[in-house]
């Protein structure tokens, strides 16, 4: 495991906001760290890089106790939290060459990382005037300056836009694929953690819900078919009577367990063959909340 921890917990004065956590993250893994706002997971982050002190429990990276080994640890860590340190009156290309200066990192690393992030066209260019994308992605190449084993995000897609979103997550799959480093990066949006990593720990409260394969979520995450209709009663009914797990009634809608779109036409198609209107069906994909009822359900 690149990290280990074992009954880490943390709190502020009386509140624990971190509650024996016991994560592990594999070698080569885009470990997804998702939770909504206050759930611990900048407090966790903290931690790993050694920015608060843990009231119990250790950590372990590469394999490697954190307090005991720290320099050596952090020097194989790019982290980025909250926003990235960048002079907003150097271009991106000054800002890189002024970290490689400090870290003692060949000059040549810094037209690649502006390569390998898709700034170069972009290098000469204020980094005051770039995108939040631009300089989320800036922030990348001065934490993989110095060619780290392990980066640690703490929600860089904050705020970006849908393209912004895309450059970065296209950006972490080419740095596990191709350059064997180990990602976590935190979120609390499950669409856009789904669509990256390889392993995933949510966390709600300081506990961690779920830990595992993206795979092992997948089945818990399952989406839904979303129906709107005219007579909700008798849908259900005749979905029921058709063994459809009928789940989420309301007023005017109800769902039932995706399969494929070839089970959402038939669903479709017996609904309106029995008289029922549809005004709308659609595929539905949980949202974190919807994800925490069915994680706590299945334990
Ligand atoms: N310096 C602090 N002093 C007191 N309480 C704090 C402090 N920092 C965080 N907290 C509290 O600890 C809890 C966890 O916060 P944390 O920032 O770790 O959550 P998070 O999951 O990263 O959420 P967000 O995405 O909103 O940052 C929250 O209830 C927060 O209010």
């Amino acid at each position: 495991m690149v990290i280990r921890t074992e009954g880490l917990s943390y709190s502020f004065g009386s509140q624990q906001v971190v509650k024996s956590l016991s994560l592990q993250v594999p070698e080569g893994s885009i470990y997804g760290f998702l939770g909504p706002n206050g759930a611990g997971k900048t407090t966790t982050i903290k931690m790993l890089l050694n920015l608060l002190k843990t009231d119990e429990g250790s950590i372990f990276v590469f394999e490697k106790e954190l307090q005991t080994n720290r320099i050596a640890i952090l020097s194989e860590i790019g982290s980025l939290i909250e926003q990235p340190a960048i002079y907003a009156h150097m271009s991106g290309r000054e800002n890189l060459l002024n970290r490689a200066m400090l870290l003692g990192v060949d000059d040549a690393r810094v037209d690649e990382m502006l390569a390998l992030v898709k700034l170069s066209n972009a290098a000469g260019k204020k980094a005051g005037q770039y995108s939040l994308g631009m300089k989320q992605r800036l922030g990348i190449a001065l934490a993989l300056l110095s060619n780290p084993k392990l980066l640690i995000l703490d929600e860089p897609t904050n705020g970006l836009d849908p393209n912004g979103i895309i450059e970065i997550r296209e950006l972490l799959v080419r740095l596990t694929r191709d350059h064997k480093k180990t990602v976590f990066i935190s979120s609390h949006l499950l669409g856009e953690i789904e669509k990256m990593a390889t392993h995933v720990g949510i966390i709600n409260n300081g506990e961690l819900l779920f830990q595992g394969d993206i795979k092992d979520l997948e089945a818990i995450s399952q989406p839904m078919i979303y129906i709107e209709t005219d007579n909700v009663v008798d849908a259900a009914n005749l979905l029921q009577r058709n063994r459809y797990e009928v789940a989420n009634v309301n007023n005017d809608s109800l769902t039932v367990p995706y399969i494929s779109k070839q089970q959402m036409g038939t669903v479709n198609g017996l609904l309106n063959q029995n008289g029922i209107t549809v005004f709308a069906i659609n595929k539905q994909h949980k949202d974190l909340e919807n994800l925490f009822l069915s994680i706590t359900k299945s334990n």
